[in-house]
């Protein structure tokens, strides 16, 4: 009978103080920052979910230890300790102390690109618990601390600053605190990691050893980049290979068109045809040929050289094909009214503005319309976008839904129709 892993069987050392909170404990954090803070073993984050309070209960009986399994042609395996601590999100007392507590000086979010929106008042979300945590830290001394969005949302650290300026306004002596004492940096963040499927558990046990009832399993590629300043310290995640920048834009629209762009087209286009993984789309001919048009059109506008972009799409494109990672496109398509805006409208706006109509983002359109049509919706404003795709106007409806100003663009509207009226997407 396999051994459930905790610290002592999996030779980790004792959990660490905790020094660093995280908000989203979910498979990407568990593959990304916390596999990152596990080279300082001085580090230990209290890890706080939104809602499941299964993976943090698991995770206690584990005493925060999990395994990361990183398949190749031999599985690489590694136990990581970096969590001391995993907390469901509704123990509120437990955060507000982390969040005051002088010891922490770090917190990372992963929360999802829908989660970026001024917290409303007596309505629970995960930018009302940030706020409550920093009027609580605050409150107690005001020690300085610096917050880390680790989201696929442009601008990140800028985004996350407005919110908190915009919801903490009214109070000046709050505002002067966030202004001088709470650093926020700007990140890009990547690790493929799909959500653990249900026979996650038996997998570990039968490769890694250990009963773990929080494994997770990444792809060997990981970049995090980072910029702007800690207003204290922080771990020393360049030891791992994080990356310290002044100019994030260009990395950021390298990241979200070509990789997330790309997720985004086969994710809708995949489905279409049939497809469950992206490892199955991009061994289709057709979906390959549309992930290809894809990227000679984002490329026409990306500030970076193209040599370095001709590289960075060759492993990308080897990336989406290795085995070992089951990345369900029904995963990729949820929110896609949070996502497509910034994996695919800045290209298609920079194109229009030349005066062309790309094809890729047009079968994305209409692939991404079909799957409102047709699927069951996962999406924030998933009433809205289904009430206008099943409208009597549904492409007009539903681009004005994402976009006001694609929505009246006629060409743009023939277009997305044109395509919509094909019974698959006509790539390749
Ligand atoms: N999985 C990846 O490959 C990957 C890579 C790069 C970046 N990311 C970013 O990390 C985020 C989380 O990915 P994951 O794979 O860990 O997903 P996950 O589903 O495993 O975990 C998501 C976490 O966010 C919480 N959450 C969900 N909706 C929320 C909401 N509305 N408000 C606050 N919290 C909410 C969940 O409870 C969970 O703790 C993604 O949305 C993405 O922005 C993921
Ligand atoms: O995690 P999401 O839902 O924002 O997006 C789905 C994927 O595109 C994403 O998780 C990528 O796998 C990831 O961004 C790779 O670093």
């Amino acid at each position: 009978m396999t051994v459930r892993i905790t610290r002592a069987a999996a030779k980790l050392g004792p959990a660490a103080p905790v020094r660093a909170v995280h908000l989203g404990l979910g498979a990407f954090h568990r593959s990304h920052q916390a596999w990152y803070t596990a080279c300082a073993p001085e580090w230990g984050i209290a890890a706080y979910t939104f809602r499941n309070t299964e993976l943090p209960r698991a995770l206690t009986e584990q005493e925060g230890a999990y395994t990361l399994r990183v398949p190749g042609e031999v599985d690489a395996v590694e136990a990581i300790g970096s969590i001391s601590r995993a907390h469901a999100g509704g123990e509120q007392e437990q955060w507000l102390r982390d969040l005051a507590s002088p010891e922490v000086e770090v917190l990372t979010l992963t929360v999802t690109e829908a989660a970026y929106a001024r917290p409303e008042p007596h309505r629970d979300s995960a930018m009302g618990r940030v706020l409550a945590g920093l009027r609580a830290r605050h409150r107690a001394h005001g020690a300085p601390i610096t917050l880390v969005p680790c989201d696929n949302v442009p601008a990140n650290g800028e985004v996350l600053r407005s919110v908190i300026r915009a919801a903490a306004a009214g109070d000046p002596a709050f505002v002067e605190w966030t202004e001088a004492q709470v650093g926020i940096v700007s990140t890009v963040v990547d690790r493929i990691t799909p959500a653990p499927g249900t026979d996650a558990a038996e997998e570990a046990a039968r490769v890694i050893g250990f009963q773990d009832a929080a494994p997770v399993v990444a792809e060997p590629f990981t970049e995090w980049l980072l910029s702007g300043n800690f207003t204290g310290e922080r771990p020393p995640w360049e030891r791992r290979g994080a990356r310290f920048v002044n100019d994030i834009g260009a990395y950021t629209d390298r990241k979200l068109w070509f990789l997330n762009g790309a997720h985004t087209l086969l994710a809708y286009a995949g489905l279409a045809h049939g497809h469950r993984t992206i490892r199955d789309a991009v061994r289709d001919a057709r979906l390959a040929a549309l992930v290809q048009e894809w990227w000679d059109t984002a490329a026409r506008h990306i500030n970076v050289d193209t040599s370095e972009i001709g590289e960075y799409r060759r492993n990308l494109f080897m990336r989406f094909a290795a085995r070992g990672i089951r990345h369900e496109l029904a995963q990729i398509a949820g929110d896609g009214s949070q996502k497509i805006p910034a994996r695919l409208l800045p290209v298609l706006r920079a194109e229009r503005a030349a005066g062309r109509l790309p094809a890729a983002v047009v079968i994305g359109l209409a692939c991404w319309l079909r799957h409102v049509q047709t699927a069951e919706v996962r999406d924030p404003r998933a009433a809205e976008l289904v009430e206008a795709a099943r409208s009597r106007e549904p492409v007009r409806r539903t681009l004005i839904a994402l976009d006001h100003d694609l929505g009246t663009d006629d060409d743009l509207v023939s277009a997305v129709a044109a395509e919509h009226r094909t019974p698959a997407p006509k790539v390749g």
